[in-house]
């Protein structure tokens, strides 16, 4: 018998929502065309026994959904899922496995609202498990080998795909198909091969233990559309988001968040009766808008996203809007988050 007892392992918890890293295809070569969300997480887990070298692993079903059809509910069960583990001293980290489609949005979710500096990672995949070559276990293990690392505290919510490792505020899906699916305009935090993290940067912005949102409480979300901006545009959507009850519409502009002339009376009158107008950029991987700069925000009372895309710039409104509707207020929150 040894001697020496082995370290204690690291206690991670596992928490499933579905997406392609639980996709089923016919047959290996299908690498595109499968179902998500068939696999259960025990056989996730048992499909990777390597996991036991890395930590003492247990797994959750928490839903069983392509991330596309993820809605607010979603986001609030999980986020109050994710802090009763982070409040338990039996777990010293939290993997999610979920869509690659708004794994983005939900991960940047978790960095606002979630109160603890213990590592939360959130994982998918672009291949199924049943494909040739999948990713599936290789972004798992790397995503349990960094939940259960101490260094990885206090980084705000993690992303780990094709061997990065990167912010979930940053973090946006920018291809698909390819395994390299996701980048991060200001780059990734580090790698994560063999199991081992090797860290680059840490991320600037407000997150987790230093927020000033906390999913205790948030009972619910408003709702929050993104319009698209393109040549030839008319206000036909804004005012049907507007119909629809929505308290802020992020505009998804053109270039600088640029509006159309014709477009702009209508976002003032919509704004005027207090709905928040909020410009970003379509231009994916490098959106960066300035207060003023094409369109005069403090004259107009509009918001700024700057460097948020559209999807993370309607996360953070509508976490914003659960605690002010003062749009000053919402433009520090977009600058400091
Ligand atoms: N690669 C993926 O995970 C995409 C599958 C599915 N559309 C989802 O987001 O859940």
């Amino acid at each position: 018998a040894k001697s020496e007892s082995a370290p204690p392992r690291p206690r991670v918890t596992i928490l499933a929502t579905g997406g392609t890293i639980a996709g089923a295809g016919a047959s290996a070569a299908d690498s595109a065309t499968y179902q998500a969300a068939k696999v259960p997480v025990e056989q996730l887990l048992a499909g990777v026994p390597q996991l036991a070298d890395l930590a003492e692993v247990r797994g959750e079903q928490v839903f069983q959904l392509a991330s596309e059809s993820f809605g607010n509910e979603q986001l609030l069960a999980l986020g109050r899922r994710v802090a009763d583990l982070a409040e338990n001293p039996e777990v010293d980290g939290i993997v999610i496995t979920h869509g690659t489609d708004t794994l983005e949005e939900t991960a940047y979710f978790l960095t606002l609202v979630e109160r603890t500096n213990k590592p939360i990672v959130v994982v998918g995949s672009m291949r199924p498990g049943t494909a040739l070559s999948a990713d599936g276990a290789l972004n798992l293990y790397n995503a349990v080998a960094v939940a259960g690392n101490p260094q990885a505290r206090g980084k705000g919510v993690l992303v780990t795909l094709n061997d990065e490792i990167h912010s979930g505020r940053d973090v946006a899906k920018a291809l698909n198909i390819k395994t390299e699916a996701f980048k991060s305009p200001w780059g990734p935090l580090g790698m994560v091969v063999e199991g081992k993290s090797y860290w680059f940067r840490l991320p600037a912005k407000r997150h987790t233990l230093d927020s000033e949102f906390d999913i205790r409480r948030i009972d619910s979300l408003p709702r929050i559309d993104i319009a698209y901006a393109y040549g030839n545009l008319d206000d036909t959507a804004y005012r049907a988001f507007a119909q629809a009850g929505a308290k802020a519409i992020v505009h998804a502009g053109t270039g600088n968040g640029s509006v159309a002339a014709p477009l702009v009376p209508a976002l003032r009158v919509l704004r005027e009766e207090g709905l928040q107008i909020i410009r970003s950029s379509r231009a994916d991987q490098g959106g960066f808008v300035l207060r003023n700069a094409e369109q005069p925000d403090d004259r107009y009372d509009w918001v700024v996203a700057h460097d948020l895309n559209p999807q993370k710039a309607r996360i953070l409104a509508m976490v914003a809007l659960t605690r002010t509707q003062d749009s000053k207020e919402l433009q520090r929150i977009f600058w400091e988050y």
